[in-house]
């Protein structure tokens, strides 16, 4: 269900990228200032314009079960806001994948991604969504026993999958008895076979997993899964899952989806908020960025998707027209 738009909310809403040169699907935002309830529609615009859209064109604008290469930028006033919208857009997605797949694979990351889940496990999510049809896999993972306090696995059972009725055969955590190399060498092997099973989808496009839904967090450094920058692993083309051991933030043993994997999605909620992250938001945000510092976060650049940043003002804090 929608919610209308006010005049005011049009107005608030404006173009930031006025660069020469087309940039890739995700960076071409429009801000949309959350002030018009908890439930906003969500806005997109194409890759190859820069709209500024007006109250009729939001009014008619596509929902988020109409994918494409497109990128949105939400803003909200507040935590608690933010994370009621993305309770229901996570919803609305997995209404739709489990009627058109009959499965949703939803990937989770670590960090401060998991508290923004918390409005999914109360009502009305907790009893309206379907959770059998849920399969929960991880953007990357610490190469940590499950119940370490390091554990994105421990992260997500303790603030999230504790909380709701996914069957626990559809948790697809690493296993924490093998190497680094050995655990990204299982968890790809894990992947091959659910695609083998139809759990997880292909994409035709790139010949990689598309994931249904991935809810992701970035660093302060730009980095998100365990995708560093100025790491080699950035660069990694084949391999749908690898490893690291000399990761800039500890614990340095890890794995980690790839960019092709990641890229391949169908939706990325990317959740960002915090000052301290606005430096990365507005490298990713600008069009001034040349191809050979690029962070992680402007890597992310999905091949056929829909890219949607869920940030606070803080986070935007440093773009323009904002
Ligand atoms: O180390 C990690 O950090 C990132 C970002 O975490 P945040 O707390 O700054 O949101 C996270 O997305 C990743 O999964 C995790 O392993």
């Amino acid at each position: 269900m929608s919610t209308s738009v006010s005049a005011a909310a049009a107005a608030a809403l404006l173009p930031i990228l006025h660069g020469r040169r087309s940039p890739p699907a995700s960076r071409v935002p429009t801000i949309f200032r959350r002030r018009i309830g908890p439930s906003p529609r969500l806005f997109s615009s194409s890759s190859h314009s820069f709209p500024i859209l007006t109250a009729a064109a939001m009014a008619t604008a596509p929902a988020a079960s109409d994918a494409g290469s497109k990128s949105k930028l939400l803003v909200f006033d507040s935590k608690e806001e933010l994370a009621v919208s993305l309770a229901k857009y996570t919803a609305e997605l997995s209404e739709k994948f489990a009627a058109e797949r009959g499965a949703f694979t939803v990937v989770l990351s670590g960090g401060s991604l998991i508290d923004a889940l918390s409005k999914l496990t109360e009502p009305p999510y907790l009893e309206s969504v379907d959770w059998s049809k849920w399969h929960v896999f991880w953007v990357d993972e610490r190469v940590v026993p499950k119940d370490h306090e390091d554990s994105n696995y421990k992260l997500a059972f303790d603030g999230f999958l504790s909380k709701v009725p996914i069957p626990p055969g559809q948790v697809y955590a690493i296993n924490d008895a093998l190497s680094a190399e050995g655990a990204a060498d299982d968890y790809e092997a894990c992947l091959k076979q659910l695609v083998k099973n139809g759990v997880i989808a292909m994409s035709t496009a790139t010949g990689f997993p598309r994931f249904d839904l991935q809810l992701l967090g970035m660093g302060p450094d730009g980095h998100i899964a365990s995708l560093f920058p100025g790491h080699p692993l950035v660069n990694e083309k084949e391999r749908w899952v690898t490893y690291i051991k000399d990761s800039p933030k500890p614990p340095p043993e890890r794995i980690t989806f790839t960019f092709p994997v990641i890229n391949s999605s169908a939706y990325i909620a990317m959740v960002v908020t915090g000052a301290g992250k606005a430096g990365p938001v507005q490298k990713a945000l600008s069009d001034k960025q040349t191809s050979s510092d690029l962070l992680p976060i402007e890597i992310a650049v999905l091949q056929d998707g829909e890219f949607t940043w869920f940030t606070d003002k803080p986070a935007v804090s440093l773009l323009q027209n904002k």
